[in-house]
């Protein structure tokens, strides 16, 4: 059983993922989109370090680790154009536009911003994956790679919470999906109490809240079985 918010919930971790959302240098790293669009960044550092910690604990009980990645092309062709509300509502998009001088530094493949930050690489058995909206599981593989390997609990951590762990979350959910979020391994992408808001959403409506401690203290002495 793993503590959590609002009930223990039972997890297998050989039907277990861990759901890395978007450790970039965009989201996690100072000078990166998040940073130069105005969102204060100050908490990324300890998720960083709280992932450090999952991940060995995951990967040695046995549960899939899943690294999602977030951005378009060089060309921005996967970003939509006004046709797409993302070209409207994505800060990043919008950021470029109010700063020609960033133009194809954010977000975009190939450059910086869009790498994980050196801190969280994937090991061999980790599985990375792209995506181009907010939801993990829009336009990905996401879902054929889970349901290949019997995978029905995902436990998320990452940036952002009220973002795209929540909206990756919240897909799942009505995919048959039972979700989890590490509260301390999560940052979210405005004030803080967007982040209590997106945690009472998870809570309420959508999964399970739980925290990194109980996660190690659950699956801290596992092995994986054969
Ligand atoms: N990874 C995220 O939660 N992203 C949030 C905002 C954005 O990508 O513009």
């Amino acid at each position: 059983m793993l503590p959590a918010r609002p009930e223990p919930i039972p997890v297998d971790p050989r039907s277990t993922a861990v759901i890395v959302i978007d450790m970039q240098n965009a989201y996690a790293s100072p000078g990166g989109y998040l940073d130069l669009a105005g969102f204060d960044i100050s908490g990324a550092a300890a998720v960083i370090e709280q992932i450090q910690a999952v991940l060995p604990v995951a990967r040695a009980a046995g549960m899939q680790v899943i690294f999602f990645q977030n951005g378009w092309d060089d060309q921005y062709v996967e970003a939509g154009g006004p046709g797409s509300p993302n070209w409207w509502k994505s800060n990043a998009l919008k950021t470029m536009r109010a700063r020609p001088e960033l133009q194809g530094k954010l977000l975009a493949r190939g450059q910086w911003d869009y790498e994980l930050v050196d801190a969280l690489r994937p090991e061999p058995g980790d599985i990375c994956l792209h995506k181009t909206r907010y939801s993990g599981f829009f336009n990905s593989q996401l879902d054929s790679v889970l349901r290949a390997r019997g995978i029905r609990h995902l436990v998320f951590v990452g940036i952002a919470t009220n973002v795209c762990v929540e909206s990756t979350l919240r897909d799942g959910f009505m995919l048959e999906y039972f979700g989890t979020v590490l509260e301390d391994a999560t940052h979210q992408a405005g004030p803080d109490f967007v982040q209590k808001a997106a945690l009472f959403n998870i809570e309420t409506f959508f999964g399970w809240v739980s925290t990194v401690a109980d996660f190690k203290g659950a699956f801290g002495q596992l092995a994986p079985t054969a």
